[in-house]
């Protein structure tokens, strides 16, 4: 059965006027490696539970969404989608009148057990765990080097059916990206026919720029925060290289001698650390350079990404971790798509192809270490990665997978997906959910037993894995890419928040 909303009823729980107080019993364990009486070393588990603190702020602020990128495939398709849906616009398709929606959205979409009444299991709206930003208020704005407007980047997308742009034309042709920076240095050299809308001077004079931009428009828009969002092109790898963006002093220094090698996406990222506003990375680039997220941390301004996980990597992330978990060995992973949209054409350069093999190649690796039995150290699977430009196709990505796993005696098992799709009709509600993530994650705060003071999370933003092909995490912590655990890990985390035990699919009760 299916409700809207809820209340929780307990002593660890306390609903006030501006805040929701929860006490939380973190149940976990300590492992420890030694020997016993002089015997062998033996690995000893001692479970032990640590008391948390949450405090969330429970007013939504009104939030301004600045995406870089504005004018692409999925800043045009997200933004015409809350156009659409906040007003409640319906359109005619050859198969019926459709409706606006935000199907794919984690919050906006899917449910959470909240328990059983009579013997039936009760589920309510993820969002309804705590207070969210309602998509149909963000206001957005954004930058990107093309200068065309949301309307006719909408249409130049052609992602959206034509009944649905011509309703909402009236609304996106006002919508103009400001201009963004641009290095053609760090994307392909097919993208510079589009750059017409740049920002000119040093990097030091772009980064100005940048939180001018953020000012103006949260002062325009009356917004009461911003986040923003990386969606524009996938960049080169920026060499990381020690004395240049190494630390924060080196970054900040380098910035100022106007180093080339200094990526856009990096100097977005600065402005937007500088002026504590989150910042996410959807393209796989590591915009996150080492002096970036060290100066992240010293401001304690959110950072988080990298790459959508929104199709291909996504099912890869649930198909290798059930292989794996039910101790069957995939050996060889093969993953091919093409696709004609203009991502596409940028991925057809090799150096930043290599930035997006990269994120679809790890995806698999936590899932391999962790069962020894299937692999020795070391041991993985043959993985490939292939992506081709096929300008007919546009944003309907063809995608193609064949998984072969060793099995039983010896067997071979041989799984193939296809699977075709508007790539930004997937990736969009992927945006959404970055942004109304990352804006209740910062009205969080928490407190462990032992700590004297709440504080938020860890600024490196790894709440946000479930929806990213390489989750960034802070450093020397685990990177999880199993779909199924970073949900869970979501999950539970607004759960505790709210005075909800994890879910654990035990239903006792019924045993
Ligand atoms: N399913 C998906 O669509 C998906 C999934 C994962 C990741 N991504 C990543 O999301 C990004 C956007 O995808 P898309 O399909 O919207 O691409 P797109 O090419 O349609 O849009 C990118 C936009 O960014 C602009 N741009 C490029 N460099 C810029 C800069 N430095 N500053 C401001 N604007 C800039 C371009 O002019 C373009 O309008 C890509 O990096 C892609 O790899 C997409
Ligand atoms: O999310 P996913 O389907 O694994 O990966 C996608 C790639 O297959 C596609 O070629 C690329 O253009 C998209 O940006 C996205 O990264």
């Amino acid at each position: 059965m299916f409700i809207e909303k809820f209340k929780v009823e307990s002593p660890n729980v306390r609903y006030g006027e501006e805040e929701i107080e929860s006490v939380y019993e973190y149940a976990t364990t300590e492992l420890v490696h030694e020997s016993r009486g002089g015997g062998p070393r033996q690995w000893i588990v001692k479970p032990r539970t640590v008391r948390y603190h949450f405090r969330t702020q429970t007013r939504v602020p009104k939030l301004g969404v600045m995406l870089v990128g504005w004018g692409g495939n999925n800043g045009s398709t997200l933004t015409a989608g809350v156009i659409a849906n906040r007003e409640g616009i319906s359109w005619v398709t050859k198969e019926k009148v459709q409706q606006a929606n935000y199907f794919g959205s984690l919050t906006q979409a899917s449910t959470v057990r909240i328990g059983s009444f009579n013997g039936e299991e009760i589920y309510a709206p993820f969002k309804s765990l705590l207070p969210m930003v309602n998509p149909d208020d963000i206001v957005f704005g954004g930058w990107d080097i093309s200068n065309m407007n949301l309307a006719d980047s909408m249409s130049r997308a052609k992602v959206l059916d034509i009944d649905l742009q011509k309703q909402l034309r009236p609304y996106m042709e006002p919508m103009v990206p400001l201009a963004g920076i641009f290095d053609p240095d760090f994307i392909a050299a097919n993208q510079g026919a589009r750059a017409n809308n740049v920002i000119k001077g040093t990097k030091k004079d772009q980064v100005q720029q940048i939180i001018k931009d953020i000012r103006e428009f949260k002062e325009k828009s009356r917004v009461d925060k911003v986040v923003v969002l990386w969606t524009a092109n996938t960049e080169r790898y920026s060499n990381v290289i020690a004395g240049l963006n190494d630390t924060t002093e080196n970054l900040l220094a380098s910035l100022d001698k106007d180093e080339a090698e200094i990526s856009p996406s990096t100097l977005y990222a600065i402005a937007c650390v500088l002026e504590n506003v989150p910042f996410i990375n959807g393209s796989p680039q590591n915009t996150f350079v080492p002096g970036l997220i060290d100066l992240a941390i010293k401001k304690n301004s959110l950072i988080g990404g990298d790459d959508f996980k929104s199709g291909q990597t996504k099912m890869k992330s649930v198909l290798v971790d059930f292989l794996v978990g039910a101790g069957i060995k995939p050996t060889s992973i093969v993953s091919y798509n093409h696709l004609g949209n203009n991502d596409g054409m940028n991925l057809s350069a090799p150096q930043t192809f290599r930035s997006k093999e990269i994120s679809k190649s790890n995806v698999v690796d936590d899932m391999v270490s962790s069962n020894g039995i299937l692999y020795e150290p070391g041991e993985h699977p043959d993985h490939v990665i292939v992506i081709k430009y096929v300008p007919y196709v546009g944003d309907s990505k063809r995608a193609m997978d064949e998984y072969t796993s060793e099995i039983f005696m010896g067997g071979r098992n041989t799984i193939v997906l296809h699977n075709t799709c508007e790539d930004s009709l997937l990736a969009a509600p992927i945006i959404l959910d970055l942004v109304l993530l990352a804006e209740l994650s910062t009205r969080i705060q928490l407190k462990a037993e032992g700590e004297d003071k709440f504080h938020s999370f860890h600024p490196v933003a790894a709440i946000l894995s479930y929806l990213s092909k390489a989750p960034l995490v802070p450093p020397s912590t685990p990177v999880v890419n199993a779909l199924s655990k970073q949900r869970a890990m979501l999950e539970n985390i607004l759960r505790a928040c709210v005075g909800l035990a994890p879910e654990n699919h035990m239903i006792l009760e019924y045993k």
